[in-house]
């Protein structure tokens, strides 16, 4: 079964409402580019999702950057997931590598978001990743394999499937620097066995799995030309509309 592509662009702590405009104009006047048989997300400020869903391109759905697993209370300074669905949201990530580092997000919180965004009826994408001295020491696959295992841990196989785990190595996220597309495969491959162990092979079959680091128009599809990587997280290259564009021409040539 063919798994769908998805690319899908973070935008992270960038965009006021008028930049979020006039990217949305500019991708408007390319959207030739957006192919019918990929999927594509903009993961942006909560600021901009309205404005966003009102005006970008409508093969473009709405994803939000964070979440907190509660319905609603006192939590001052945080979004409940029922506040995103009413914007339209579709995605939530969960775990990105700057949310774990700067904000201190351990697996068991990150667990009970990838939980509050499925009760919800959103899409959880599920980010993971080793760091610089993880990846020199060996421990890539170990460290990935508990960072996947730990967020989907509450998800039934069926849900599982329906979710997406964005493999993002954490010392190549804006530095620049990219895994190598087969070293980005290997480990592509390695989260879809352990899936496989754990759920089934249904749920390993369906899942979609994404690299992020680095990616721009020009290396884009010598990943999504590998077997287990099914798009891509893209972060600094998703701020521009006609680099957003350039991605997507290049997917839909990746996948042709
Ligand atoms: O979520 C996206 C990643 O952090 C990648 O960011 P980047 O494409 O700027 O390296």
């Amino acid at each position: 079964m063919a798994r769908t592509p998805l690319l899908m662009g973070n935008w992270k702590m960038y965009k006021t409402v008028g930049e979020s405009r006039s990217f949305a104009e500019s991708l408007a006047k390319q959207s030739a580019a957006l192919g019918a048989s990929v999927e594509y997300a903009v993961c942006a400020p909560f600021t901009t999702l309205h404005v966003l869903r009102v005006m970008l391109p409508s093969q473009v759905k709405i994803g939000a950057q964070n979440v907190y697993p509660e319905k609603e209370g006192a939590f001052t300074g945080e979004i409940a997931p029922p506040m995103l669905v009413e914007f339209g949201t579709q995605y939530v990530l969960a775990g990105h590598s700057e949310r774990r580092t700067l904000f201190g997000e351990t697996d068991d919180l990150i667990g009970r978001k990838v939980r509050a965004i499925v009760d919800h009826g959103m899409r959880a994408v599920l980010c993971v990743g080793e760091n610089l001295t993880e990846k020199e020491s060996g421990q890539t696959n170990a460290v990935v394999a508990g960072q996947v295992i730990a967020g989907l841990a509450s998800l039934s196989a069926s849900q599982v499937a329906e979710s997406v785990v964005a493999y993002e190595p954490v010392w190549a996220i804006g530095s620049g620097k990219t895994a190598t597309p087969e070293d980005a495969q290997s480990v592509a491959s390695e989260i879809r066995k352990l899936i496989s162990e754990k759920y089934d092979a249904s749920a390993a079959e369906k899942v979609r799995i994404l690299y992020g680091g680095s990616v721009k128009p020009n290396n884009i599809a010598s990943f999504l030309s590998q077997p287990d990587i099914d798009g891509a997280l893209v972060g600094g290259a998703s701020l521009d509309a006609t680099s957003f564009a350039d991605m997507a021409k290049a997917v839909g040539g990746a996948q042709a």
